[in-house]
């Protein structure tokens, strides 16, 4: 049987020597300093991130966890369950918004199946690593039982293994999962001390009925599993879903394997939140794509101190929004690399 004694492994430290190097870099190329705002402070994060003076971002790799979650079963989502394994159909098929994306970012795209609840069989380009055919209804039971916590954290540590043995410079994780809002918002709120409302959101456009489910949802099961708050590897147990617990356990194994990684929206951010309170060393290998719209995310992001890259109105998942984020980043990463120092243009004023 798997277990999570992996996660408690050394994480690499970022470089500060090509960080250094990165930062005087830019206060020589042909702009006055600063003028470039984030996309100069970017470029010196992924120098220290990747231990180069010059950062790359050709080789992108987007993982997608899929899974089911139990508390569907409460009407907290405006689409039926079976969604999920509609949408892995569609990321094979290469249909989905994420699709699109990788493929004009010359990304490469795995879809993981970590336990939707209906098994689509072999698919091109779908890896098989359910944990079952959903979680429990958090409401009632934990979501998990430590086998399957252990099996999805794992499902997401593999998925980074075989990114690196693909040569990966930034790693995206997507998720799809009806009803996933409604796990993160709980544990969220588990994990931030709030209230149910102040971080559940409208997800794929639930009415005002459906909100209240989900707040009503959140509050009762913040109730059942109150004694799992101080401790984020149970909350992620009881309270987070196992595309969650993958995502946590791909953020872990890219800090360990020295990889950054793009976090998305409010799912992929309170998956985040989770690997960061597991492993706090794991925060500096993670930047942040965008701002999702969902109600919760920026409460998330203020709490990990994150500044997205991005702020375009998104909600959709996926992974949609850390990979609209690298396209900036790699602009970052060009100006970088190709602009001119004051000296080798012979432009005055240059540092000394
Ligand atoms: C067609 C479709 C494609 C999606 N892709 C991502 N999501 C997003 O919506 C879901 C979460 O919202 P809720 O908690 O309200 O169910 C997740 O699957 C998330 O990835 C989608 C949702 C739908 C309907
Ligand atoms: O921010 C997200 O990740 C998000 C928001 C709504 C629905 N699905 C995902």
């Amino acid at each position: 049987m798997s277990t999570t004694a992996w996660t408690r492994e050394p994480v690499r430290r970022p470089d500060a020597a090509a960080g250094e190097a990165a930062r005087l870099r830019q206060q020589r190329l042909t702009k006055p300093p600063g003028s470039l705002g984030r996309l100069e402070t970017l470029a010196v994060r992924l120098a220290a991130l990747q231990g180069r003076a010059r950062p790359r971002l050709d080789r992108v790799r987007i993982v997608v966890f899929a899974a089911d979650h139990g508390v569907a079963e409460e009407g907290v989502s405006a689409f039926p369950q079976a969604v999920t394994v509609e949408m892995i159909r569609n990321f094979a098929r290469g249909g989905a918004a994420i699709s699109v994306l990788a493929r004009t970012l010359g990304a490469s795209l795995e879809v993981v199946d970590v336990g939707a609840a209906a098994d689509p069989g072999p698919l091109p380009g779908v890896v098989a690593a359910r944990q079952g055919a959903g979680t429990a209804n958090f409401t009632r039971a934990p979501a998990m039982t430590p086998g399957q916590l252990a099996g999805a954290l794992g499902a997401g540590r593999e998925a980074v293994a075989r990114a690196r043995e693909a040569g990966c410079d930034l790693f995206v994780a997507g998720e799809m999962g009806i009803a996933n809002t409604t796990v993160a918002a709980a544990l969220t709120a588990a994990l931030l001390d709030l209230a149910p409302d102040a971080v559940a959101g409208r997800g794929t456009g639930v009415d005002d009925a459906g909100l209240a489910r989900k707040v009503d949802a959140i509050r009762r099961a913040l109730a059942l599993h109150r004694a799992a708050a101080g401790d984020p590897m149970e909350a992620l147990r009881r309270l987070g879903g196992f595309e969650i617990a993958a995502i946590a356990g791909a953020y872990i194994a890219c800090a360990q394997a020295g990889i950054p990684a793009v976090v998305d929206g409010f799912i992929a951010g309170a998956a985040a939140l989770a690997a960061v309170r597991v492993r706090p060393e794991v925060r500096p290998w993670l930047l942040f794509g965008h701002r999702s719209a969902e109600g919760g995310h920026a409460r998330l992001l203020a709490a990990l101190g994150a500044e997205p890259v991005l702020d375009l109105g998104m909600r959709l998942g996926e992974g949609t929004g850390a990979a609209a984020s690298v396209a900036v980043l790699r602009l970052a990463c060009a100006l970088h690399d190709g602009m001119a120092t004051f000296e080798e243009a012979g432009v005055s004023g240059g540092p000394a």
